[in-house]
């Protein structure tokens, strides 16, 4: 079946969810060590960064810490008072929303490219068989130093004028939400007690990052416990920072159990990704999580995948490895990294682990 076929496919079989009974096999996912349910709340810190983002000595020092203790102990943490407009997150849902209602021809004219994770995807059938996530999404970049309003642009080059107020919607948000990005990039960097000598070690390395931004929508599933939204996986990128409406559906594997991070109004869900574990020389974690769906309401979300410019060197500061008395990974690029990622199979627990072994035996073959 040709790519085009089978996102039809997938979204012919969202589309019959108010009638069906059944889903398809290629959404079924094994029933694994991974998949109990999830009954428990993850009681991840809530942290108010309004003292931190006005420059207050106490508040960041007491953000910091607690952004500390979330990443050594899972990498989860939500953010209150981080700066967004709160307008501009709804208007951002409302027009989401309104572009997963579009017909699929609509939908189509920005359809993901071969080889590429920019554009609208439904259910990834153009790139995988099996195991498929019951989502439809639209990727977008947000390269900070590039031109700008690229992502406005995307909108209208792909879908037209009509577009234009979409396009200037997310354009806004994405540079608010990498604004943000850096600041927490600070944060990180004083709770990890390395702000005195390498001050803005992380913002410098991140200056010209290119990240990935993704619009995800979760349809209503009959059978929503044979498959998930998003199965089990470490984000790779560096950071993600993550509006949810109140649905509710992301999960985090903690303490060898699924436990719920549950929507909270006017709040960001920031988590830790494989980039920033290696970056901070293995100390921080990068956690695994998943999105289950529901049969009874669509759920819509925002990933912001903070990303270095792909031929950036990324290494993790001195102080921290000599710190550790080891440097738990070798210096590498974001390009070979995401490559890896896509070529090889989905992200787990153990990708960057592996990644590392792969860097180290292709150094000592071409030795
Ligand atoms: C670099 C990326 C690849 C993915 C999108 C960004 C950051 C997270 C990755 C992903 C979400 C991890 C789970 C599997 C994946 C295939 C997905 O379900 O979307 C991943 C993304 C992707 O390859 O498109
Ligand atoms: O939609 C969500 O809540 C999270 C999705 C996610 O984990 C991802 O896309 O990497
Ligand atoms: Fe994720």
């Amino acid at each position: 079946m040709k790519h085009e076929d089978k996102t039809i496919e997938s979204a012919l079989i969202f589309a019959q969810q108010q009638t069906s009974d059944h889903i398809p096999k290629q959404f079924i996912w094994p029933k694994d060590n991974l998949s109990q349910t999830s009954n428990e709340v993850l009681n991840e810190q809530v942290i108010d960064l309004q003292g931190f983002l006005k420059n207050e000595k106490e508040a960041t020092l007491h953000a910091a810490n607690l952004v500390r203790e979330s990443c050594l102990t899972h990498g989860f943490f939500q953010v209150i008072n981080h700066g967004i407009d709160l307008d501009l997150l709804a208007k951002t849902e409302e027009h989401g929303h309104a572009f997963f209602k579009l017909p699929l021809t609509e939908k189509l004219k920005c359809k993901q490219k071969e080889g590429s994770v920019v554009g609208f995807s439904c259910a990834h059938s153009q790139r995988f068989r099996e195991n498929l996530p019951w989502k439809e999404s639209l990727t977008f970049e947000y390269n900070e130093n590039g031109p700008n309003k690229l992502v406005a642009e995307f909108f209208n080059v792909a879908l037209g004028d009509r577009y234009k107020e979409t396009g200037m919607i997310f354009q806004n948000l994405c540079e608010a939400i990498n604004k943000l990005a850096h600041a927490l990039l600070e944060l990180l960097e004083i709770s990890l007690g390395i702000d005195g000598h390498n001050h803005k070690y992380y913002r410098k390395l991140f200056e010209d990052s290119v990240s990935i931004v993704r619009c995800n929508h979760y349809p209503r599933c009959n059978k929503p416990t044979l498959t998930y939204g998003v199965g089990p996986h470490c984000d790779p990128n560096t950071l993600t920072i993550l509006y949810q409406d109140q649905v509710g559906g992301l999960e985090v594997f903690v303490d060898n159990k699924w436990k719920s991070v549950q929507p909270k109004r006017d709040a960001l869900v920031i988590n830790i990704g494989d980039t920033f574990k290696a970056l901070s020389n293995g100390k921080y974690i990068s956690c695994l999580h998943r999105v289950s769906v529901n049969n009874y309401k669509p759920r819509l979300s925002l990933a912001f995948f903070l990303c270095p410019k792909g031929d950036r060197e990324l290494r993790a500061p001195q102080e921290l490895v000599d710190k550790d008395e080891n440097k738990k990974y070798p210096d590498f690029k974001w390009e070979d990294f995401l490559q890896f990622t896509q070529k090889n199979h989905r992200a787990d627990e153990n990708t960057l682990e592996e990644f590392k072994n792969w860097i180290i035996s292709s150094k000592n073959h071409n030795a």
